[in-house]
């Protein structure tokens, strides 16, 4: 970094710097005064000798010649024998000044600027004394124009220097606005929100109560910002912070950390719970859609950590690490909620972070691959396509089960890189077994919710069935309730843009989530596949059964296809095909495999199957 010239002048404080540039003016000011002055004195006194030798010049009809230099009072005694010189003699007293000489009479701008004379026979005129001004005459005749030069130019630079200092401190002003507070919200940043946190667990120390810090995600907003932009982000932001300002007292500071993260502290707590009260409002409030400036209506959800004093943490950085921990587990939980802090949550943040670093470079280091999972008849077990599952072993982690990364890439916005590899990868695979005899019908590809709503997944799959040349029909994308639940709308807009490519759609994991009657109505599905959960103890558990049986009824009578996931018993695949459930997945059959592996499963199946447990 560059040293600063003048450290010490940096330093000064500004009202000291102001009367340093004013002094420093007055002198320059009074510097050309002077300077002004001596180069008037000296053209009038040149003036003057010059005025002078005009004059010998025409006394003498010729030109003075040896008079050169500047010219000299020639002294007349006053016992002069010369009754000319003596009369001249007489009238100059003993002042010395100027006497008119036979009617010569010169005149300065307002002082007589003649001649002392010597008469002599011929009465010639020998010598002029010029006199030049003096510095105190130019000055006394100048004084008031300097006056006012000085005056107008200490006017302009007092004027300047004011404006400077203005200008100074409102630059000051803004970088101590920059330093502490957010420039997109408005917001408290991190400085100033830490800084009233430990003021604020000062006071709570000194006085005793309760502090809650609340730290506030908001979920997949990293897809909302690569898919629509940083200018939207920001304006979603921008919304946010208004929406969650609305909801805070006066004495609660709510700050924006940094990109979607929001910290509330909240003071002067009756009881700890009340934090639990205000981080359901909080979510509440962000339930309803955000109205941005250009009309358009967005919709986010938050994930939210509470952290308390006493408690949770000595100081203001330990409380504000496990609120973010807190944070943490309420994304695990499923998003849109809140979490309180437990001491187990502070190492599970520590893998998560090292989870997400290795999994930034897990697609470009070749970590990730695909893994196929045959889905048959359950009429006669014979393989009627494949569902693709991402399989990521990492050196430092081993393999990590999708369950754990698949939440990190999607808050991470990762997802949308990987699984349009994903898309493209397996339409590929699928194209290129086709082109070996290995006539899959279908081809089921996992989509994210965060890339069925964020991402612009028509135009990406489209891409991947041309650039693969699969025929759509072959193609199915599995999507979750979760995806349909928010954004109604617009999820029916992208599912029949789909269709229209004319790939088809199953909803996965059915029952796990709301199991809405209404989605399977309203959304063009084909196909509904029964989470394995309902499985499990199926035929054992008449409660299961009997859930099962009205699924499957329910998913025929509105022409949907019915998969049941998780199959693992023969028993479970008898008592699916007494339901006249047609289709089915599970370890019973095959597990999931590398694209080699499943291209000899393929192979060796027989044409009609009695299945047997594999290993
Ligand atoms: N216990 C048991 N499990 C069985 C059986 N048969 C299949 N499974 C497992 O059930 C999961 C089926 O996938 P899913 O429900 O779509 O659930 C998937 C899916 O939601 C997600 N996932 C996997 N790959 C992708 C992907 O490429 N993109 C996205 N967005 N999600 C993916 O991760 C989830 C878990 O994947 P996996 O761990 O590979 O787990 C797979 C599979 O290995 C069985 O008989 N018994």
């Amino acid at each position: 970094m560059m040293e600063p010239a003048m450290p010490g002048l940096q330093r000064m404080p500004l009202r000291y710097k102001f009367w340093a540039v004013n002094a420093l003016a007055l002198l320059c000011v009074l510097i050309l005064v002077l300077v002004a002055m001596t180069l008037e004195q000296r053209s009038v006194n040149q003036a003057r000798q010059e005025q002078a030798r005009d004059l010998l010049r025409i006394w003498h009809g010729a030109d003075p010649g040896e008079l050169s230099g500047p010219l000299q009072p020639l002294v007349i005694e006053p016992d002069e024998q010369d009754p000319q010189l003596r009369h001249l003699a007489q009238s100059a007293n003993s002042e010395p000044r100027w006497v008119p000489v036979s009617g010569l009479v010169l005149w300065g701008e307002e002082q007589l600027i003649g001649a002392w004379t010597l008469y002599q026979p011929g009465a010639q005129v020998l010598a002029v004394q010029v006199r030049g001004k003096s510095f105190q005459q130019i000055f006394i005749q100048r004084a008031g124009l300097y006056a006012l030069a000085v005056f107008l130019l200490m006017l302009a630079v007092l004027a300047g220097s004011q404006l400077l200092i203005r200008f100074i401190e409102g630059h000051q002003r803004q970088l101590r606005r920059m330093a502490h507070y957010d420039g997109l919200t408005g917001l408290p940043n991190r400085v100033l929100a830490m800084n009233r946190l430990q003021h604020a667990l000062e006071r709570i120390k000194r006085r005793g109560g309760h502090l809650a810090v609340v730290f506030i995600d908001l979920d997949r907003f990293k897809t909302i910002n690569d898919s629509y932009g940083h200018g939207f982000g920001d304006a979603v932001l921008q919304a946010v912070a208004e929406r969650l300002q609305s909801r805070c007292r006066e004495e609660d500071t709510l700050s924006r950390l940094g990109g979607d993260e929001f910290l509330l502290i909240l003071e002067s707590l009756s009881s700890p719970w009340q934090a639990s009260q205000v981080a359901r409002d909080l979510l509440s409030l962000l339930e309803r859609p955000l109205l941005l400036a250009d009309e358009r209506e967005v919709y986010v959800s938050a994930s939210l950590g509470i952290a308390l004093f006493p408690g949770d943490g000595l100081d203001a950085t330990e409380l504000v690490r496990n609120a973010d921990a807190a944070m943490f587990r309420a994304k695990s939980r499923g998003r849109n909620t809140y979490s309180h802090y437990l001491p187990c949550l502070t190492e599970q943040a520590r893998e998560r972070f090292e989870l997400e670093r290795a999994l930034r470079t897990a697609l470009a280091n070749g970590e990730l691959s695909l893994n196929y999972q045959p889905l048959v008849s359950l009429e006669h077990g014979q393989g009627l396509g494949a569902e693709v599952l991402l399989s990521w072993h990492s050196p430092s982690h081993g393999q990590v089960p999708p369950a754990r990364f698949i939440p990190l890439a999607e808050d991470s916005g990762l997802i949308v890189p990987i699984g349009s590899w994903v898309l493209n990868q397996a339409c590929q695979q699928a194209q290129q077994w086709r082109s070996q005899g290995l006539e899959l019908e279908t081809l089921a590809v996992n989509l994210s919710p965060v890339q069925f709503l964020h991402q612009d997944i028509v135009a990406l799959v489209g891409a991947a069935l041309e650039s693969s040349g699969l025929p759509a029909q072959h193609l199915e994308l599995e999507i979750t309730e979760g995806a349909l639940m928010h954004h109604s709308a617009q999820a029916e807009q992208t599912l029949k843009a789909l269709k229209a490519l004319g790939v088809r759609v199953a909803l996965d994991d059915f029952g796990t989530g709301y199991s809405s009657l209404a989605y399977l109505r309203r959304f063009p599905l084909d196909k509904l596949k029964i989470d394995k959960s309902f499985l499990a103890e199926v035929p054992a558990n008449q409660g299961d059964c009997q859930l099962v049986h009205t699924i499957i009824e329910l998913a025929h009578n509105l022409g949907l296809r019915v998969l049941a996931e998780g199959i693992e018993r023969s028993e479970q695949w008898h008592w699916l095909q007494t339901q006249h459930c047609e289709l089915g997945q599970g370890f019973l059959f095959a597990r999931p495999m590398p694209a080699e592996a499943f291209a000899n499963w393929w192979a060796a199946q027989p044409l009609s199957a009695t299945p047997q447990p594999v290993s």
